[in-house]
């Protein structure tokens, strides 16, 4: 899906939020002046607990629904959003699925077929076109949402734990796709995750949500080179202290 976000930005950066707050009709606070900015082709990482706000931000991004206070902008005024279940459509085969972005802006047929042909191979499927989802493995399914998100040409990726439904040896292979297309592509990607390691594998900086309301508490920049492995020394001292962090924040809010 393909969504208008706040204004477009001129200015450096690709993403912006300026003292973001969202309440919710039920009175919950889930977001309490979030200040964040992404610069084009920066991969950033959404950490934090359970409940804090990390999903709510990026629908604010996306335009999904609308902060109570503050303002969001996003460059190119476009951005895609993948989430955890790849919600492809089960009655069309795995091409049309990658086609229906294109569809959607008037790509002629023909052109939508080269293009959904050229998406799936930028995933790495061969020859599942003509297949429907249900014939494919979770992982499968996954690539071809990232083709069918990737067919927005959208510049910002908005992605919402979305490996986190699959196997450790599907994810593995997941990070580093999403890493070849994020830098064969200059993407910016926001990427919200739960799993610390991931976001040490993935990011150029983790930003940690505290919960309760939702504020930014820390960052952390990971100058490690890639391609990082999760089981990497330094991506394991990055991810236990981020973790320990993590934990500081959880105890705060049960003691
Ligand atoms: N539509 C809604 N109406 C009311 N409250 C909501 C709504 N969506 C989320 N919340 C509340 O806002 C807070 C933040 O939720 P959100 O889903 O953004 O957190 P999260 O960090 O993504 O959580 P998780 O990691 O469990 O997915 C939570 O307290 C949640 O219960």
């Amino acid at each position: 899906m393909t969504v208008t976000a706040g204004t477009t930005t001129t200015k450096a950066d690709a993403v912006r939020l300026r003292g973001v707050s969202k309440r919710y009709p039920g009175g919950t606070l889930a977001l309490d002046g979030v200040d964040l900015a992404v610069r084009p082709g920066e991969f950033v990482c959404l950490v934090g607990a359970s409940g804090c706000g990390k999903s709510t931000l990026l629908n604010l991004v996306a335009g999904l629904d609308a902060a109570t206070a503050g303002s969001i902008e996003v460059d190119g005024d476009r951005a895609a959003f993948m989430f955890q279940e790849p919600a492809l459509f089960p009655w069309l085969k795995v091409g049309q699925n990658v086609e229906v972005p294109l569809k959607l802006r008037g790509v002629p047929r023909a052109e939508r077929r080269e293009r959904a042909a050229e998406l799936l191979r930028t995933v790495r499927l061969k020859d599942v076109t003509d297949k429907r989802p249900h014939e494919l493995s979770g992982g499968m399914r996954q690539r071809v949402a990232l083709a069918r998100t990737l067919a927005h040409d959208a510049s910002v990726l908005l992605m919402d734990e979305p490996f986190a439904a699959l196997d450790a040896m599907t994810r593995d292979a997941l990070h580093d796709e999403i890493e070849r297309i994020w830098l064969e592509r200059n993407l910016t990607v926001l990427f919200v995750t739960h799993n610390v390691r991931e976001a040490v594998r993935l990011g150029d900086r983790i930003i940690l949500l505290a919960s309760r309301p939702g504020r930014v508490i820390e960052e952390f920049h990971v100058d490690q080179p890639r391609p990082r492995r999760l089981e990497d020394p330094e991506v394991a001292a990055l991810s236990g202290r981020v973790t320990e962090r993590l934990k500081e924040e959880v105890r705060r809010h049960v003691s």
